[in-house]
């Protein structure tokens, strides 16, 4: 049977003496766990760090580094967990986690809120991601925040004793790189990003110290190449969409039916990513002019809007008085069916969306991006054939209004194009090819050494 390892965490540590504080930030608690795992865990234990592999292989962590800055990271990440229990079943424990926001800080610990407040005030945001762009000044800022919350984020790392870290974030390669870099695990850990952005990403996706970087398109792989990555770390799959797009099997009909929708009339699905943003409300009230016939007096489609976590908009929206038939939702768990039984796609170029619908041969009306990480998403669906981008509400509505009316081959045509652009195989590619990556490293250690800061090698 497989051996426990040995190895005992070196207690007073260089980086232990210089960023020890008092205990009063987030995940203190965390941490005094996870010490208190590893004292028992290796307690009595000598110098001993070479781990032997006895027995059978061992299950293996892996943790995948997200955070709710929108919804897509969480779905992409959901998203590999899952492939992973449908390929592999129990050869892989899978933990998805904001490490950052368990363990450390501020203002690492309330990325969301920041990131919220920032894409209201969409300007602030565009000049936080391009003057952060540069390598120098990310880094810098990104070194700073690594070496003041080492000790916490080692912590988090500690806890989940991965194999293999996934980051499915823009934010989170350099700073745990750094720490397993000081931990001496950059040859034990597998570490990958998988880049949810379909275009113009940050440069901050692209870490020369990944074992692989996951990009979801050409564009993306290119800047990947220019910015430092050999082509060798670099693989294009597509944007990992959840299983259930790839594997769903209702047909519209039956679909409609389970949702309560009108079985005939063609039916229209607004959103707004995760956060229900974006032109919703105005371009909901347009659509239920321009879906309803005056001179027969009857509807020519239906409207479906999701509006994701914004409450206040689902509830405005749920008051409201419509001419044609309208479902307003809140967050739904289970997109794949509301795109199922639908036939068109409004939203804010949100990476996860957009390749959502193109799995389902939605034709997609982008009706807004936020600027920097969104604005390459408008010519990926545009310039494919796939969908058209306005900003006008009226505009939108009109649209949809002819598609649904004397526009029904331009619908198709847009449809067929849009599944053409579709990669619902992505995220078993990538699941593949991690599993590939642990096979070539050979059996792993029965314990990845995983210790209290032992040794502070070579300071960023
Ligand atoms: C002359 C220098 C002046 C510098 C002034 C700016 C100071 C820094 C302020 C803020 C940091 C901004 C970080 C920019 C890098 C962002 C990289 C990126 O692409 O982030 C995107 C994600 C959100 O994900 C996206 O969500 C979308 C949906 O809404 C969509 O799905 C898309 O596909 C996703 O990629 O953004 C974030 O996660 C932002 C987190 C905000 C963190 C705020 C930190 C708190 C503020 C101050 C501390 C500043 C230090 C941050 C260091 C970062 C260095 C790059
Ligand atoms: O009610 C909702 C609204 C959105 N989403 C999912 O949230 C993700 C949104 O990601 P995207 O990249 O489009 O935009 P973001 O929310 O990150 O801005 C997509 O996978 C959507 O299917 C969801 O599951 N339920």
């Amino acid at each position: 049977m497989a051996m426990s390892s040995v190895a005992r965490p070196r207690r007073s540590s260089i980086a232990g003496k210089m960023f020890s504080r008092g205990s009063n930030h987030v995940g203190a608690g965390h941490r005094k766990r996870s010490l208190e795992f590893y004292d028992d865990d290796f307690d009595g234990c000598d110098d001993a760090m070479e781990l032997a592999q006895i027995g059978a292989e061992r299950t293996k962590n892996v943790l995948i580094l997200m955070s709710d800055t929108g919804g897509g990271h969480r779905a992409s990440a959901e998203a590999i967990r899952d492939a992973f229990q449908l390929e592999f079943g129990d050869q892989y424990q899978i933990f998805v986690k904001d490490v950052w926001k368990e363990y450390t800080g501020w203002p690492l610990n309330d990325m969301e809120g920041s990131y919220k407040f920032m894409v209201k005030h969409v300007q602030l945001w565009n000049v936080a991601f391009h003057s952060t762009s540069p390598r120098w000044i990310h880094s810098l800022y990104l070194a700073a925040f690594a070496a003041y919350y080492a000790k916490e984020v080692e912590a988090g790392l500690m806890e989940y004793k991965p194999d293999i870290i996934i980051s499915v974030h823009p934010l989170m390669q350099h700073i745990p790189l750094w720490v397993l870099k000081w931990q001496g695990l950059q040859k034990k850990v597998i570490f990958v990003t998988v880049i949810t952005d379909l275009n113009t990403c940050h440069p901050t996706w692209f870490h020369p110290g990944v074992n692989r970087c996951y990009c979801p398109s050409q564009e993306v792989a290119k800047r990947a190449l220019v910015d430092g990555l050999e082509e060798s770390q670099v693989r294009v799959y597509g944007l990992p969409i959840r299983p259930s797009f790839a594997r769903a099997v209702l047909s519209k009909d039956k679909l409609r039916e389970e949702l309560q929708m009108d079985p005939d009339l063609p039916a229209v699905l607004l959103m707004g990513g995760g956060e229900g943003m974006g032109p919703v409300k105005k371009t909901a009230k347009a659509l239920g002019e321009s879906l309803f016939d005056e001179n027969i007096r009857k509807p020519i489609g239906q409207l479906i809007i999701i509006c994701g976590r914004n409450k206040k908009l689902a509830s405005t929206l749920q008051s409201a008085e419509w001419k044609v038939p309208v479902k307003v939702r809140g967050f739904e768990k289970q997109m794949e069916k509301w795109m199922g039984a639908c036939d068109c796609i409004i939203t804010k170029a949100g990476p996860g969306t957009i390749a959502e619908a193109l799995i389902r041969g939605l034709p997609i009306i982008l009706n807004d991006y936020i600027p920097g990480q969104e604005k390459g998403n408008v010519p990926y669906v545009v310039g494919n054939g796939a969908g058209v981008f306005t900003r006008s509400p009226k505009e939108t509505a009109r649209i949809v209004g002819d598609w649904f009316s004397t526009k029904k081959d331009e619908l198709k045509r847009m449809s067929l194009n849009a599944l053409k652009l579709a990669q619902p195989e992505a995220v078993f590619h990538i699941v593949k090819d991690i599993h590939e990556l642990t096979l070539q490293r050979g059996p792993l250690p029965t314990n990845i050494p995983y210790m209290l800061t032992s040794s502070f090698k070579g300071i960023i």
